[in-house]
C-alpha cells in the first residue's frame, strides 16, 4: 500500500514539476516573442548610430521635443546617416547630399521601391498609383507616364494653365476679406491637374459668383461641377488623412473614401474609353491611347530671378522633407551594411537647411542661387532636391515649375501683395506627409496701376 502511495506521489511531483517547467518555457517563449517583435527590426541595423530607444515609442518623444527640426538636431549629433525609430520601426535617415546621390542614383537598383507605411499597405488605391507601386510594375507604369510629361506636351498646356490662372486671379483686389493664398493656389493647382490629367473642369478656383452660376452646367465629362468638387474633397481627405500611423490599423473612413474614389475613377476612365475621337489634350486620353498601342503598359494601367526666388522658396519651405525608399537586397551605405527590407529615408529637409551648402540657412536669400555667386558655384549639385533624386524623382517637376512660373508672372504683373494683418508671424506650419500652413498664408492684393 505504502509503495502505491509513494508511486502516486512521485507521479504527482513529476507532473507538477513538468507543468512548472512548461509554464516557465511558455513565459520565456512569450517574452522572447515580444522582444523579437519589438527589437527584431532594430537588430539588423543596430550598428548604425542613433539615440537611445524608448520602449514601444522608439524616438517619437524626440519628435515631440524638437518638432520638425528633429532630424537636423540628430544629424548634428550622429552624423550624415543615423537611426530613428518610429515606434518599433527603424528608419535609416540619410542627411547628406553625397549619400543621397548614392541611394538615389549610384545604387538605385537596390533602392527602387518605397517603404510603405501600414495605412498605405492596407490601401489598394494608394498602392496602385505610381508613387507606391513596386518593381517591374513601377518601371512599366513610369515609362508610359513619362511620355505625357515631354516638353512639347507641357508647352501645349500653357494656354490651359493661363486660362485657369487668369480666371482665379481676376478680381483679387476686390476681395473684402483677406485672401488665403495657400488655399487659392491649392485650388488652382488642382483645377489645372483636373484639366491636364482628365480633361475635366473641377471648377474649384473660379471666383465665387462664377462657380455658382455654373454649378448646374454640365462639365466636359457629363458630371455636374458640384459632384466634381465632391470628388476632389474626397481625394483631399484621402490623401491628407494618411498619417504616419504604424499601428497597423487604418481609419475606416479612409477605407470607405478610397472605395468611393476607385468607383469615381473607374467611371471617368470607362467613359473616356468609349470615346472614339478622344484626341490627346489630356494625360488620361494620352495614356489610354498609349495603353492601346503598347501591350506591356496595358497590363499595368487599370536661372533668372524668378527661378532663384522659386528655388529659395522651395528650399525655405521644403514641401516634402523626407523621401521614403527601401532596400531590395543587402546593401552598403555610408559604411554600414543594411539588410534587405530596411527603410531608408532621404532627409531633403536637413539638406536644405545645411549651413555647409546654404550659409545662414534660416534667411530667405534668393541671391544665393545667382549662377555667378560663389555660394552657388561651391554648392553640392544635390544639396537642394525638393523633387527627389534619380530615376524615381518626381514626374511632375517640370509641370509644377511651369505652373509656378506662369502663376508668378500673372500675379505680379497685376498686383502687389501685402501680408494681411491677420496673418501670424512667423508663419505656423503643419508637418505631415507634406508641409502645410496651419492657418494659411493670408495676403491682401493691391492692383497695379
Ligand atoms: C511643388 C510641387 C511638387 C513637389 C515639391 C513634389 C515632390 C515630390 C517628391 C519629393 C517625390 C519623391 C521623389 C523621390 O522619391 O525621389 C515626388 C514623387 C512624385 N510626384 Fe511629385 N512633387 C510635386 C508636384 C507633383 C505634381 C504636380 C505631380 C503630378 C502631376 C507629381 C507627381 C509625382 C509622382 C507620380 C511621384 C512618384 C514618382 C515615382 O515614384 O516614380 N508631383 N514628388
Amino acid at each position: 500500500m505504502a509503495l502505491v502511495y509513494e508511486a502516486i506521489q512521485s507521479v504527482i511531483v513529476y507532473f507538477s514539476s513538468y507543468s512548472m517547467v512548461s509554464i516557465i518555457f511558455t513565459v520565456l517563449a512569450m517574452v522572447a516573442g515580444v522582444m523579437g517583435y519589438l527589437y527584431g527590426p532594430y537588430w539588423g541595423v543596430r550598428r548604425v548610430p542613433g539615440p537611445p530607444i524608448f520602449p514601444l515609442v522608439g524616438h517619437l518623444p524626440l519628435m515631440a521635443k524638437y518638432g520638425p527640426d528633429v532630424f537636423s538636431v540628430l544629424a548634428k549629433q550622429y552624423g550624415p546617416i543615423f537611426r530613428f525609430h518610429m515606434g518599433r520601426q527603424p528608419l535609416i535617415i540619410v542627411a547628406d547630399a553625397e549619400l543621397c546621390k548614392e541611394v538615389g542614383i549610384k545604387k538605385f537598383k537596390d533602392f527602387t521601391n518605397r517603404s510603405i507605411p501600414s495605412p498605405i499597405a492596407a490601401s489598394p488605391l494608394h498602392q496602385k498609383g505610381l508613387f507606391f507601386t513596386k518593381d517591374p510594375r513601377w518601371s512599366t507604369m513610369r515609362n508610359t507616364i513619362l511620355s505625357v510629361y515631354q516638353p512639347s506636351h507641357l508647352a501645349s498646356l500653357v494656354p490651359t494653365m493661363q486660362k485657369y490662372i487668369e480666371s482665379a486671379t481676376e478680381n483679387l483686389h476686390d476681395s473684402k476679406e483677406d485672401i488665403i493664398f495657400s488655399n487659392l493656389s491649392l485650388k488652382l493647382a488642382t483645377d489645372v491637374i483636373g484639366q491636364a490629367a482628365f480633361g475635366v473642369d473641377f471648377g474649384l478656383s473660379k471666383p465665387k459668383s462664377d462657380t455658382e452660376s455654373t454649378r448646374i452646367v454640365q462639365d466636359a465629362q457629363g458630371s455636374q461641377s458640384g459632384e466634381v468638387s465632391d470628388f476632389i474633397n474626397q481625394h483631399i481627405y484621402s490623401t491628407t488623412q494618411l498619417k504616419m500611423d504604424l499601428s497597423g490599423t487604418m481609419d475606416w473612413k479612409v477605407d470607405r473614401t478610397n472605395k468611393k474614389l476607385i468607383g469615381r475613377l473607374d467611371e471617368i476612365v470607362s467613359n473616356r474609353m468609349k470615346e472614339k475621337n478622344r484626341g490627346s489634350k489630356d494625360f488620361l486620353s494620352q495614356i489610354l491611347s498609349a495603353r492601346e498601342s503598347e501591350t506591356a503598359a496595358k497590363n499595368v494601367f487599370s536661372p533668372d530671378y524668378i527661378s532663384a526666388v522659386i528655388k529659395e522658396s522651395m528650399r525655405f519651405y521644403i514641401v516634402s522633407p523626407l523621401v521614403a525608399r527601401e532596400t531590395s537586397k543587402e546593401v552598403e551605405i555610408g559604411g554600414y551594411l543594411l539588410p534587405k527590407g530596411t527603410w531608408v529615408w532621404l532627409a531633403l529637409g536637413v539638406l536644405a537647411k545645411d549651413p555647409k551648402n546654404f550659409p545662414e540657412p534660416d534667411k530667405f536669400k534668393p541671391g544665393r542661387f545667382d549662377p555667378n555667386c560663389e555660394e552657388e558655384k561651391r554648392r553640392h549639385p544635390y544639396a537642394l532636391i525638393p523633387f527627389g533624386i534619380g530615376p524615381r524623382a518626381c514626374v511632375g517637376q517640370k509641370f509644377s515649375i511651369q505652373e509656378i512660373k506662369l502663376s508668378l508672372i500673372h500675379l505680379y504683373r497685376k498686383y502687389v501683395f501685402r501680408h494681411a494683418p491677420t496673418m501670424e508671424k512667423p508663419l505656423e506650419l503643419e508637418y505631415g506627409i507634406v508641409l502645410n500652413f496651419k492657418h494659411g498664408v493670408k495676403v491682401t492684393a493691391v492692383k497695379r496701376t
